[in-house]
């Protein structure tokens, strides 16, 4: 019989001594573990988000994970369940955790919503930053939809996010009103990352009522595009009653709030839910910094009963081929409302949230007629300055 060492081929090397072999595999790993921590801690570092403020005032519970939040690619996802997954390992104390509260900031978005929801939201706000590692650059927003307040701002974002060429914050950032002080990096820092052609966006809509939000937009950007939800003032007015009802139960009844003089039907124009819709009056503002073509006007009730045909219209608007089109949207019975049939990257279909679409507590229709009253001048200088009739007087 031959020995074994008989059998091997006469020009195969000499094996390497056990223990320099034994090194050389130690060495091998340790090199990869220092990687694997290196990637972890920086890919960490990298998905910070930056403080932001959000009023319960505003936006209570815009941006939940029962709204359509769009994944913008399935490597996002999986970067999010591992950021998830690390949290979990760590407890209460993720480090992102630590920073919003050694930040003082509160990012809830509802004064009632559940500690639950909050969490949500705080996952939400990490969602909107999370980008992996070296994919695109932040840039500022070159379209911002700047009111206005509920007329419809949320959805439109949400439905704009399945576009493959929009990247959206999620939250609103609130710059152009009350963080301007953090200055731009602060603000660019927020935005999502963007491949090249790709639209960075967001929406705040105080904007359209903050007399120093123009200006300060054009000193950004002379070419930023602005588009605003409107929606008729009277709808609106109650609209925004209601969400501060949902929030203080025992606010004074809404005929209360409206009139200065119950019996002379003065409107009290000192109230800042009245003085949101007189759209005329912002829109003078606006036109001092920003021609009247750099604006769209999108119909907050065509949007509910038309959302291809308006989002049509916004994706023009943006010089943006027409990919969000019919057959993406569904009528959801239960809600009332237009749905999302999927989000990207998702086979479920989406509505928003419970905070939008909410009952209207029944006006006096006496009421109602008065308010129409006080809106119809400043509705037909605004349709004159939009050249748009948006159908609120009849
Ligand atoms: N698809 C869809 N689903 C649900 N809700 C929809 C939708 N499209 C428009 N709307 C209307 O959006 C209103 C809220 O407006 P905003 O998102 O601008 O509100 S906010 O200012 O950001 O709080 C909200 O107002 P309310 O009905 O008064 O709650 C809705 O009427």
């Amino acid at each position: 019989m031959p020995s074994a060492s008989m059998a091997l081929p006469a020009s195969l090397p000499e094996p390497l001594p056990r223990s320099i072999f034994r090194k050389f595999v130690l060495m091998l790993c340790s090199l990869l573990v220092s990687l694997y921590v290196f990637y972890c801690l920086a890919e960490q570092c990298q998905n910070l988000p930056g403080p932001i403020i959000q009023s319960p005032e505003e936006e209570e519970g815009g941006y939940q994970e029962s709204d359509m939040t769009i994944w913008q690619s399935v490597k996002r996802k999986k970067l999010l369940q591992k950021m998830k997954r690390q949290r979990s390992t760590k407890g209460k104390e993720a480090p992102w955790n630590r920073l919003f509260v050694s930040h003082g900031v509160d990012i809830s978005f509802h004064a009632h919503t559940g500690e639950e929801n909050k969490a949500s939201h705080r996952t939400s706000m990490l969602d909107s930053t999370l980008t992996p590692l070296g994919e695109g650059s932040k840039n500022l927003p070159q379209a911002i939809i700047v009111g206005v307040k509920k007329g419809g701002t949320r959805a439109l974002l949400e439905f704009l996010r399945i576009h493959p060429d929009i990247r959206a914050v999620g939250a609103e950032p609130h710059f152009f009103d009350r963080n301007y002080d953090k200055g731009l990096d602060w603000y660019r820092d927020l935005m999502p990352r963007t491949l090249d052609g790709q639209i960075t966006m967001e929406k705040t809509p105080s904007y359209f009522v903050t007399k120093e939000a123009p200006a300060r937009i054009s000193a950004m950007s002379k070419e930023a595009k602005l588009i605003v939800v409107v929606r008729d003032p009277v709808t609106r007015v109650i609209s925004d009653y209601t969400q501060t009802l949902s929030k203080r139960p025992d606010i004074p009844s809404f005929e209360s709030l409206i009139f200065k003089n119950r019996t002379t039907g003065l409107i009290d124009i000192s109230w800042s839910a009245i003085q949101i819709g007189i759209y005329a009056k912002h829109m003078e503002n606006w036109l001092l910094d920003f021609p009247i073509d750099q604006m769209l006007f999108v119909s907050g009730e065509r949007l509910i009963r038309d959302p291809a045909g308006e989002l049509g219209r916004v994706q023009d608007f943006l010089g943006l081929k027409r990919i969000i089109t019919d057959k993406h949207f569904y009528f959801n019975k239960t809600k009332g409302f237009p749905c999302l049939k999927k989000a990207e990257g998702s086979s479920k279909p989406h509505c928003l949230g419970k905070t939008k679409g909410r009952t209207h507590p029944n006006i006096d229709p006496k009421v109602v007629q008065r308010l129409r009253e006080f809106y119809r001048p400043f509705n037909m200088k605004f349709y004159q300055m939009t050249g748009q009739d948006f159908g609120w007087d009849y």
